[in-house]
């Protein structure tokens, strides 16, 4: 199965986008979970509204689906202006992003997704744009090339990012607002997959919301993923209602259980408690003991089982936590290593 395939994959999936829109909050007062980062943007939304200033320029970094692009769409909602968005790898020369910018309206935000990924050609653009709304490029090339220089009206920009341990530091230093979103808890998965059952018209109680948002994976795309599968589930088997028993019967004919796993999580678990005594165990053993690639073990499997304490890595490879003995029924062979480096997203 290809990793993004897997029904709790955090990244968006082709049916995800249509979900994604009709789901997606439009103001700070909808977007659930995420305390600190909506009051400081309430704060600072407030007052460059107040001054008629355009808001600082803000950089959103978190893993997938936490709610990054959401929250882009607030920002822009809440001061009461336009968005224009684009991404890092669309944007393959300096002259495409100076088009965006010289299309902007005083104090439009411009969003900028996945902005690690931007060109350094591009990103020297982008330095005189942010900070002095100045656009300085070079047209045409050898004898013919002249470089122009434009006044930009001052705009907002939103940088959103999964790695901001990639982005360059002095892209990082021009971002006056930086906002880590975090992995939800049950309480607010619980909330969001109750907005979601009215936006879709689903009786869901409360106990069914909670039985979803446990096995999300603190994530909300999961939820609404999980909850869409759910209500199918509901609708064949049942009659379309959604309580905590419909809930549980239908994520276990998915195979996800009550952690959250799917069978390629619950694999690589057992392989390691199995076959390797619970670890230490180096990447590429356990990635051909699986079957699997290395980077897909690192990218796509291994972080969540880490955040949620199920897995730890050491300097000597990856070892199977207490938690993890505990979910399979079994006896832990020794007390836990430390963690050593819980490189699950690089801090800035
Ligand atoms: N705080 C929130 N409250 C309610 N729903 C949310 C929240 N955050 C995210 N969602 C839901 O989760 C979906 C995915 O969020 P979003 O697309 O913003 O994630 P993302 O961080 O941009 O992901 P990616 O890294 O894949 O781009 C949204 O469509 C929305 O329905
Ligand atoms: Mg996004």
């Amino acid at each position: 199965m290809q990793p993004e395939q897997r029904l709790v994959s955090p990244a968006a999936r082709g049916e995800d986008e249509a979900l994604d829109r009709a789901l997606r909050p439009r103001r700070l007062a909808e977007y659930i979970g995420q305390g600190p980062v909506r009051e400081q943007l309430e704060i600072f939304i407030g007052a460059a509204r107040m001054r008629g200033e355009a808001l600082d320029h803000v950089l959103i970094f978190g893993p997938p689906g936490l709610g990054k692009t959401t929250l882009a769409r607030v920002i822009a909602n809440e001061l009461g202006v336009g968005l224009r968005q684009t991404a890092g790898p669309v944007l393959e020369r300096p002259g495409d992003l100076a088009a965006l910018l010289t299309n902007l309206e005083p104090r439009d935000v411009l969003f900028v997704d996945e902005i690690h990924r931007l060109s350094p050609q591009v990103e020297e653009v982008l330095y005189p744009a942010m900070e002095d709304y100045q656009l300085d490029i070079v047209i045409g090339e050898g004898p013919a090339a002249r470089s122009i220089k434009l006044d930009l009206p001052p705009f907002t920009l939103v940088g959103a990012t999964t790695r901001a341990g990639l982005l360059t530091s002095p892209l990082r230093d021009r971002f006056g607002i930086v906002q880590r979103l975090e992995f939800y808890d049950v309480e607010e998965l619980a909330a969001i997959v109750a907005r979601s059952a009215r936006i879709l018209g689903v009786e869901l109680s409360t106990e069914g919301a909670r039985e979803i948002a446990a096995r999300a994976r603190g994530t909300p795309r999961i939820a609404n993923r999980l909850l869409r599968r759910v209500r199918d589930y509901a609708q064949v088997r049942g009659d379309g209602r959604i309580d905590a028993a419909t809930a549980a019967a239908a994520l276990d004919l998915l195979k996800v259980d009550r952690s959250g796993f799917d069978g390629m999580d619950r694999r690589l678990l057992r392989t390691i408690i199995d076959k390797f005594d619970g670890g230490p165990v180096g990447i590429d053993s356990l990635a051909a003991a699986l079957g699997e690639e290395r980077g897909t073990l690192e990218d796509v499997i291994e972080p969540y089982l880490i955040q949620q304490g199920y897995l730890v890595r050491t300097a000597r490879g990856r070892m199977a936590t207490r938690l993890a003995y505990a979910h399979f029924g079994l006896a832990p062979p020794r007390p836990d290593p430390p963690q050593e480096a819980l490189d699950l997203f690089d801090e800035p």
